[in-house]
C-alpha cells in the first residue's frame, strides 16, 4: 500500500496493491497491520458503510461533534470527488480542505482523520462508496457545513451548477457559525 500526502498533513491517500491477473484483480481493500504500519496510525474501525448515490449528488459536508468519526473511504463503482475540511479551531489548516478523485478504476482511498468534516458529490452516473468509521454513528451528535461556504470555497467539479442534496444538507451551517472542535 502507497501513502500518498496531501496538502493538509493529517489527511491521507492511499493506493493499495492490486494484484491483476487474466481472470481480473485482488486487491486487500483493508488491513489492519498494514494500515498501522503505512500510516502511522492506530485506529479501530467499528462500523462498515455503503452509500449508493446517483450522477450530481452531494452528501455533506458532515461530522459528529461527539463521537468524532475517523472515516477510510473507497469507490467500489463509479468516480467521487471525496472533500475533507480541517475543523479544528487551533489547527494551521483550519478552513482549509483537500479533495481527491476516488473511483472504482484507481482504487484510491481516503483517510478524512476525526476533526474533519466530510462530504462527496459523486461524478459518475453512480457511485458505490464503502467506508469504516472509528466510532458509531450518533445523530444526535452530527452536525453538517454548507457545501458551498464561500469562506471554505471548495472546488466541486460540479456536472451543473446545482448538486441533489438532503433537505439537511440544504440547510447546513457556514463554518463561522458552525459547532467546531477545541483541537
Ligand atoms: C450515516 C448513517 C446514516 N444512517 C441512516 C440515517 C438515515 O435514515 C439514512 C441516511 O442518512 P443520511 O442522509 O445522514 O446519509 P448521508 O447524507 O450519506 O450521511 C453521510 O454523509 C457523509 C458523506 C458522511 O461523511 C457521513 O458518513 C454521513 O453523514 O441512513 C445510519 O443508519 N447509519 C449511519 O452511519
Amino acid at each position: 500500500m502507497k501513502v500518498i500526502p496531501t496538502a493538509i498533513p493529517e489527511v491521507l491517500l492511499l493506493e493499495p496493491q492490486v494484484y491483476g491477473d487474466h481472470r481480473g484483480f485482488f486487491l486487500e481493500s483493508f488491513n489492519h497491520q498494514t494500515f498501522a504500519e503505512k500510516t502511522g496510525l492506530d485506529r479501530m474501525f467499528v462500523q462498515d458503510n455503503h452509500s449508493r448515490s446517483k450522477g450530481g449528488i452531494l452528501r455533506g459536508l458532515h461530522y459528529q461533534i461527539q463521537q468524532t468519526q475517523g472515516k477510510l473511504m473507497r469507490v467500489v463503482a463509479g468516480e467521487i470527488f471525496d472533500v475533507a475540511v480541517d475543523i479544528r479551531r487551533h489547527s494551521p489548516t483550519f478552513g482549509q480542505w483537500v479533495g481527491e478523485v476516488l473511483s472504482a478504476d484507481n482504487h484510491r482511498q481516503l483517510w478524512v482523520p476525526e476533526g474533519f468534516a466530510h462530504g462527496f458529490y459523486v461524478m459518475s452516473d453512480s457511485a458505490d462508496v464503502l467506508y469504516k468509521t472509528t466510532d458509531y454513528y450518533a445523530p444526535q451528535h452530527e452536525r453538517s457545513i454548507l457545501w458551498n461556504d464561500p469562506d471554505i470555497a471548495i472546488d466541486w467539479p460540479l456536472r451543473d451548477p446545482h448538486p441533489v442534496l438532503s433537505a439537511k444538507d440544504q440547510g447546513g451551517d457556514r463554518l463561522a457559525d458552525a459547532e467546531v472542535f477545541d483541537a
